[in-house]
């Protein structure tokens, strides 16, 4: 299943807001209605917003052409600015941009039509990019887990919420061919319910074994099951090792830390913001009360209820135990402040 596709000028999106019950495709030729996708989580996960980013520049540039040569890169770079900020937190959205600005700066006094082409390149090796990191991870990260491994992840950091084949679920998925995973339990991830939804829709057409649990269960199992391991995604790296990734990825932590279950981030290079030192660097989403005041639609607090909703958390390096890359595995002391994948705007 295609998370995302371009064909003849459209960026078609799978709406991750309408799954598990249904698969329907978006198809978008306004940037702005990708930023709005992207806002509303039609599509998610750092990867595949940077991805969406990435095409949503093309369809700015599509636009700024149709008005003509004069002031044409200035309005691809007016749009993208916008783009940039859809959601605050995937550092892969700003670094997505930033590469199709680089484009735009090297393209520079050539036609808009040229330029849309190169656009529309850099947005397709992106994704072949990210597909090929996925696959490198899960290699990287299969050989970290035993026999019969009994796994715990959160969200989704899977193909849904990347370009193909996933990080975390990327791990899972090199590690369930290779005959190595005896179950995978998903946190159910309140507020949206990635968890529930994405993850283990996708595990199941899959086929790799896979338990729902809520999120309060996870010290419990951990307790009572045995984990092997804990896996999950990122939204940004700092450049020593802390991790954003979706609230409730801390706790997991702190409990794997506790329970003595090695935790692994799987992300890419690309996730990786070297000018932010430290977690503290990293700007966290805060998300509308309504997301917490129901569940799957329904009203379930006291109308007027104050409500603090964080769509992200930061786990510290030191209970990181590895994180897995496409260009391998590192441990800590993390020391990430010469990667150069993520450039600056502007
Ligand atoms: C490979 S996806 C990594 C992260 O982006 C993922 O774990 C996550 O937190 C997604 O959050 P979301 O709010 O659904 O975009």
């Amino acid at each position: 299943m295609e998370t995302l596709r371009w064909e003849n000028g459209t960026l078609y999106f799978l709406d991750q807001t309408l799954l598990p019950h249904e698969t329907r495709y978006l198809s978008l030729t306004d940037y702005r209605a990708v930023i709005e996708a992207i806002k509303r989580l039609a599509v998610r996960g750092a990867p595949a917003i940077g991805a969406a980013g990435a095409y949503a520049v093309v369809l700015a540039a599509v636009a700024a052409a149709r008005e003509g040569r004069e002031g044409f890169a200035a309005r691809v770079r007016a749009a993208a600015a916008e783009i940039a900020q859809a959601r605050p937190t995937a550092v892969n959205l700003r670094w997505a941009v930033a590469r199709q600005l680089r484009v735009l700066d090297i393209a520079a006094g050539e036609e808009p039509e040229k330029v849309v082409a190169r656009l529309v390149a850099e947005a397709a090796r992106i994704c072949a990019a990210d597909a090929a990191a996925n696959r490198a991870m899960g290699a990287y990260g299969a050989a970290l887990l035993p026999p019969g491994a009994r796994v715990l992840t959160h969200c989704n950091a899977g193909a849904l919420a990347t370009c193909g084949y996933g990080t975390a679920l990327g791990v899972v998925r090199a590690a369930h061919a290779a005959g190595k995973i005896k179950m995978v339990y998903a946190d159910e991830t309140r507020p949206l319910l990635q968890g529930a939804r994405l993850t283990v829709f996708e595990l199941q057409q899959d086929g790799i074994p896979v338990t729902l649990i809520t999120d309060g269960m996870a010290g419990y199992l951990m307790a009572k099951k045995g984990i092997d391991a804990v896996i999950v995604g990122a939204d940004r790296i700092a450049a020593n090792g802390d991790v954003a990734n979706k609230i409730g990825t801390y706790s997991l932590a702190v409990l794997a830390r506790h329970h003595g279950v090695p935790f692994y981030v799987a992300a890419p290079l690309s996730t990786i913001d070297a000018a932010a030192s430290d977690g503290s660097a990293i700007p966290i989403e805060e998300r509308d009360a309504a997301e917490v005041t129901s569940f799957a639609g329904v009203a379930v607090a006291p109308p007027g209820t104050r409500v603090w909703n964080p769509a992200f958390d930061v786990t510290p390096a030191d209970l990181v135990s590895a994180i897995i890359t496409e260009k391998g595995v590192f441990y800590p002391p993390y020391n990430f402040k010469d990667n150069q994948e993520v450039l600056p705007i502007g």
